[in-house]
């Protein structure tokens, strides 16, 4: 998958290019991932890359014409690199909500552009001429979008074909299949006095699956009861969940 990269700090991006899933990935060519700086495209002597907003109030805004012209690069790019038009998304809490549906999306779709903006935002023409869609990583304001950008390239990228050594374990992740996760037990099996679930220690791997889809079906129940309203569960997941019911509130 072909992503670029829109960035007044292309340098923050090395905790997914040089770390784990994604840093392996790009180090594979599964992921390709490029950089465009706006000051890199800023022509004064002091390389500006903010201006002021019209109508006066408080900070700046990401100045257009160095912030064009690096969107316009990377798109071009992107047509070179892939024969595609990259989609171009731009990260602020006025955007689309990113959930694990929507980062499938995003990973099955066109290459992307990423554009992280800075200071109070973009101007809204360049969202209206440059912008084919917003995405927000939840309700809350950060210092920048390159933190948001890095969230959504790692939750899409994990879901690139071949980006995950064992591709089960993306499917086992939490959200896969719409639940959240299973509680998960490693060595030792006493943890002071806590023990491994001795299905978990049986070898029987039909009995292992089911205990796992009950915790699953149970914790998000208790935990997340939005997430299972208006799903159909199946023979098997009813009657899981019906017993983790049971035992839970007898
Ligand atoms: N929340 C968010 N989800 O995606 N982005 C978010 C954000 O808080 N971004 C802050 C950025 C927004 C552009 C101007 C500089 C600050």
């Amino acid at each position: 998958m072909w992503i670029g990269v829109v960035s007044l700090f292309p340098e923050m991006f090395e905790a997914l290019t040089r770390q784990g899933v994604t840093g392996r990935a790009v180090e594979k060519g599964r992921i390709d991932l490029e950089f465009w700086n706006p000051r890199d495209y800023a022509t004064d002597r002091h390389r500006t890359v903010d201006d002021r907003p019209y109508g006066g109030g408080p900070g700046m805004l990401m100045k257009v014409d160095t912030l064009r012209a690096a969107i316009h690069d990377a798109r071009s790019r992107a047509e070179i690199a892939t024969g595609q038009r990259p989609k171009v998304i731009y990260l602020s809490p006025q955007g689309r909500r990113l959930d694990q549906r929507g980062a499938g999306e995003l990973a099955s779709g066109p290459p992307l552009v990423v554009v992280a903006g800075r200071y109070e935002g973009i101007d809204e023409r360049v969202v209206e001429a440059d912008i084919d869609e917003e995405w927000s990583i939840g309700d809350y304001v950060l210092s920048g979008g390159e933190l948001p950008a890095m969230v959504l390239i790692d939750a899409a990228a994990r879901l690139v074909p071949g980006v995950l050594g064992h591709q089960d374990s993306a499917l086992e992740d939490s959200f896969n299949d719409g639940l959240l996760d299973c509680p998960h037990y490693t060595r030792p099996e006493d943890v002071e006095g806590r023990r491994v679930p001795e299905v978990l220690l049986s070898g029987h791997h039909g009995a292992i699956r089911r205990w796992r889809l009950k915790q699953s079906l149970g914790r998000t129940w208790l935990r997340r009861p939005d997430l299972l309203e208006g799903r159909t569960l199946n023979d098997e997941q009813r009657e899981l969940l019906e017993e983790f019911i049971e035992e839970y509130a007898p």
